[in-house]
């Protein structure tokens, strides 16, 4: 597995706004889009593009688009909706699936709620919006469902991680034969005892949405 922990002055700098508890919700969201916009520029980098030839007004250039099929970005519900619009920025061309998941607070289980996915995903490279890698257990079952439909590879985008997640994941996906990938704006220093990502930013879904 790869983790890449983008190292970046604006990165940090719209990151320490978000941890900050006294941003509220809109400028959380707002930070929240425009994070994952610079995570994409640096997780598309191995996205599959194809040569092309195009007519400019005076030659031919010799350029690129991307390959078919085309990516699939899978936000996983509740809190990777607040990470959708800032990927399909970058990768407009991208089709959308639907993953809802929750973590069970005491056992810290994830369970799945909802599916919306095309049933074949062979050949595709999957991008998972989720803000937090916490024990990995989302993220994990999230990927195993991608993969067990044929997903080629799949790259999570993360806001934080907790290095207990990206453990979990590295044993999880061991081997070559599922290629995964984690692009993360910061790897924090660990989990406390209710599984909650330390520091962090507190619950992700409830700071972009409210609490439930
Ligand atoms: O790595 P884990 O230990 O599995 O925890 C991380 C998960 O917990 C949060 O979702 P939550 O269950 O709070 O759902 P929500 O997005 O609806 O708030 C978060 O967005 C991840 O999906
Ligand atoms: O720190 C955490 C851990 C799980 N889910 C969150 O939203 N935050
Ligand atoms: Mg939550």
């Amino acid at each position: 597995m790869q983790t890449l922990v983008v190292d970046h002055p604006l990165v940090a700098h719209k990151l320490t706004t978000l941890r900050d508890v006294r941003t509220d919700s809109p400028t959380f969201r707002r930070l929240a889009d425009e994070l994952v916009t610079l995570l994409a520029y640096e997780a598309t980098r191995d996205v599959r593009v194809t040569d092309v030839t195009v007519a400019t007004p005076l030659a031919p250039a010799h350029g690129v688009r991307l390959a078919r099929p085309v990516p699939l970005v899978v936000p996983i519900l509740r809190a990777g909706l607040g990470m959708l619009d800032g990927m399909t920025r970058l990768l407009p061309t991208a089709e959308v699936g639907f993953l809802g998941m929750i973590r069970d607070e005491s056992t810290l289980k994830a369970q799945t709620y909802a599916t919306r996915l095309p049933e074949d995903l062979s050949g595709r490279q999957c991008y998972v919006l989720d803000p937090m890698l916490a024990t990995g257990g989302t993220l994990a079952a999230a990927i195993e469902f991608l993969f067990a439909r044929g997903a080629r590879d799949v790259t999570a985008i993360c806001l934080l991680a907790a290095p207990e997640g990206i453990a979990y994941l590295d044993e999880a996906f061991q081997g070559g034969d599922r290629p995964i990938r984690v692009v993360t704006a910061a790897l924090d220093e660990r989990l406390n005892e209710n599984g909650y990502i330390v520091p962090g930013l507190g619950d992700a879904g409830d700071r972009l949405y409210g609490v439930v």
